[in-house]
């Protein structure tokens, strides 16, 4: 639905190298990446605002590289909205079809519907100024969608609401997806967001892509050492191999065949199962006998470094239960992972 082949921008201090990728029918596919990646630019050169120095962008079968932005077929919502202020919401939301031809009952009849679903109907003649965040994001998607684009572009529409609207608008995302079948492109720096929403995503690094899958692909098997840190992989610990045998850190493992010559562990803190200094007895995960060399609370859960093997494990815990443990810096402790949990790279 989506397909975009080779794609290069060329901007002073900044380029797309070469993107490919191509989005199905009905899909919700998300780009994440860090802050600069170019996940913006991507979804500006799909919708024409950003000219492509070279490569083709399909959408729904036709090339549009050539197209202006208004005969795409793609609708875009933005991180802060973009709403007219000195217009009320009716007028923002009508303004979508100010460039677009079609049918005055077919885009009549859409602008009810949206109106009704998005529960903008006792909003419509209020100004924009005076919305909150999770009601300007619906009058945005309003204006996106009532032009009935093939596809949706949401640019970090979730970045600027509070935790409460952020959850809001994440679900009428997902139940408008599963009612339209509309194929979305979204951009987030939020794995959560890809968790909750995407069926596929793709991680942008500095102008490339460096992985595409499933969410739950890339988040267990990184392909490179940048993915597997964007993803939350605490542990990137260096992997030394001899004989058909690994090590991380004095702790050897067996090496299977499968695993090629990997230089780097990377392990989830969540795998990394930490436990007061006597193994329980029946224990049959192997066990590593380490020091706790440093706590950072965050809440509800405090991240551990564990020095063990040589190394310094990260994992996490929750507050509680480290309290009810007694666990403090200096705390002896056994470790235990799973060497299934361990993601050679
Ligand atoms: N119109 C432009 N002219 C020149 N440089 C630009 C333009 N638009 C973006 N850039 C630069 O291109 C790079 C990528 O920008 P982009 O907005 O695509 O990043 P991003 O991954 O979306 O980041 P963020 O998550 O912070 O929004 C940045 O260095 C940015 O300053």
């Amino acid at each position: 639905m989506i397909g975009i082949d080779g794609l290069r921008v060329n901007l002073p201090g900044f380029s797309l190298q070469g993107i490919d990728l191509a989005v199905g029918q009905g899909e919700f596919f998300c780009l994440l990446g860090p802050t600069g990646a170019g996940k913006t630019l991507v979804l500006e050169s799909v919708a024409g605002i950003i000219p492509a120095a070279a490569g083709r962008i399909v959408v729904a079968d036709r090339d549009v590289t050539g197209l202006p932005p208004e005969r795409r077929g793609v609708g875009m919502v933005y991180q802060d909205c973009a709403l007219f202020p000195h217009l009320n919401v009716s007028r923002n939301i009508q303004y979508g079809l100010r460039y677009h031809n079609g049918g005055r009952g077919a885009a009549r009849t859409r602008h009810h519907d949206l109106v009704e679903r998005l529960g903008l109907a006792p909003l419509l003649q209020r100004s924009v100024m005076r919305l909150s965040g999770g009601e300007k994001q619906r009058v945005a998607l309003a204006r996106a969608l009532v032009t009935a684009p093939r596809v949706l572009l949401l640019d970090e529409p979730l970045a600027a609401l509070d935790p409460c609207f952020r959850e809001e608008i994440r679900s009428l995302f997902c139940s408008l997806h599963q009612e339209t079948g509309l194929t979305v492109l979204m951009v987030t720096h939020d794995f959560t967001d890809a968790h909750r929403m995407a069926d596929r995503v793709a991680i942008l690094n500095n102008g490339r892509i460096e992985q595409t899958g499933t969410v739950a692909g890339v988040f267990r098997k990184p392909a490179t050492a940048f993915v597997a840190e964007f993803v939350g992989m605490k542990n990137l610990l260096p992997v030394s191999v001899d004989d058909g045998r690994m090590a991380i850190g004095d702790w050897a493992l067996p090496l299977s065949s499968d695993n090629g010559n990997p230089h780097l562990a990377a392990i989830r803190p969540e795998d990394v199962h930490l436990r007061p200094a006597d193994p329980v007895a029946g224990e049959r995960l192997p066990g590593l006998a380490g020091t706790i060399s440093a706590i950072a609370s965050q809440g509800t859960f405090a991240e551990l470094h564990v020095a063990a093997a040589g190394v310094t494990f990260t994992t996490i815990m929750l507050t509680s239960r480290m309290l009810a443990l007694d666990l403090r810096q200096g705390s002896a402790v056994n470790l235990a992972i799973d060497p299934a949990d361990i993601h050679l790279i």
